[in-house]
């Protein structure tokens, strides 16, 4: 018998005997993870993503993915003449959209990324809020400032939803059946009415009912930056009341920072903001100590 002195192989077994202590941690835990829209292009890294997945179930861990597919909504609705308006990051969506948004989300993408993960050797069960009364919507409106009067007047988004209440026994049922359960983040109101939800808001409520170990929050930036474009690993939430105060975070970000906010306040021991351009970053994060991205955890 050859002996494996070879240090790349002894390499590969320090790797393994790293995670151990993380594999132990989180047996039996659920982990949150949100896929988004501008990940999904990259056949290579959907791959690396299933892969990561399932070997996360592989471990005794309860993986929940939560997609996007804003691009692939917008695209849809472009063929049919259709643009969109976004306020604050949300799409603004009439009755056509919110059917739009219904096909692309429960249909082409959820079907793809169950795919992708039956490949990479797991068994997913693609699902959307509607699926066993999971999530009933309540209908979002915002509120703008007039300028000249500076009365708040309120904006209506039409179909677009959050999370009111959430039954959990679908996920757990579907989690112990060995399967990972994909979500769309579609969910029809208590009046019946089909509700376009923010894939990250319906991640983070998500997370917050199951109690997770953790949201992951998979985008298109290395984690949350500074002004000096460092990454910023911890945050708590005063820092992140001082970073929104004085302009490092703007656009998507903020949606995104609230809801992981929202998510540890609620339940979700931490959420994670990282960089889905970087193949198994996820792994990174998890299994070892250096970790990925930035994590925020409640006070
Ligand atoms: N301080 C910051 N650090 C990192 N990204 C930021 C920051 N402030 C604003 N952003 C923007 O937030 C974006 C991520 O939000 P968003 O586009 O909604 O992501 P996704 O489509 O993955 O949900 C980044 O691409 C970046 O342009
Ligand atoms: C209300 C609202 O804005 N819904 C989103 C749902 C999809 C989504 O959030 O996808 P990403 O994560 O890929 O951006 C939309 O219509 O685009």
């Amino acid at each position: 018998m050859t002996q494996p002195h070879d240090p790349a192989l002894l390499a590969r077994a320090a790797t393994l005997v790293d995670a151990l202590p993380y594999m132990q941690r989180y047996a039996g835990r659920t982990f949150v993870v949100k896929y988004g829209g501008h990940a999904m292009g990259d056949p290579d890294l959907a791959r690396d993503f299933a892969e990561d997945v399932v070997l996360l179930k592989a471990v005794g861990i309860n993986p929940v993915v939560v997609h996007g597919g804003g691009p692939q909504i917008g695209a849809m609705l472009k063929t049919m003449g259709v643009e969109s308006q976004f306020i604050d990051g949300l799409r603004v969506t009439d009755a056509q959209t919110a059917q739009v948004a219904e096909m692309v989300l429960c249909g082409a993408i959820n079907k793809e990324i169950v795919g992708w993960i039956a490949q990479a050797g797991g068994k997913a069960m693609g699902l959307s809020g509607k699926d066993g009364g999971m999530v009933t919507a309540r209908k979002v409106n915002r509120t703008s400032k007039d300028p000249d009067s500076l009365i708040e007047k309120v904006v209506d988004l039409g179909f677009v939803g959050e999370p009111d209440r959430i039954d959990i026994s679908v996920i757990e049922t579907v989690s112990a059946a060995g399967m990972i359960p994909v979500i769309a983040p579609i969910a029809a109101g208590a009046d019946g009415q089909t509700y376009n939800i923010n894939a990250d808001t319906m991640a983070g409520a998500i997370a917050a009912a199951l109690g997770a170990a953790r949201l992951f929050l998979l985008t298109d930036v290395a984690g949350v930056l500074d002004k000096q474009g460092e990454l910023l690993t911890d945050l708590r939430p005063a820092d992140l009341a001082r970073l929104r105060a004085d302009g490092t975070i703007s656009g998507g970000m903020i949606p995104k920072l609230e809801t992981c906010l929202m998510a540890v306040e609620a339940g979700c021991e931490a959420s994670v903001v990282l960089d889905g351009r970087v193949s198994h970053a996820m792994l990174l994060e998890i299994f070892t100590q250096e970790g990925a991205g930035t994590l925020i955890q409640a006070a």
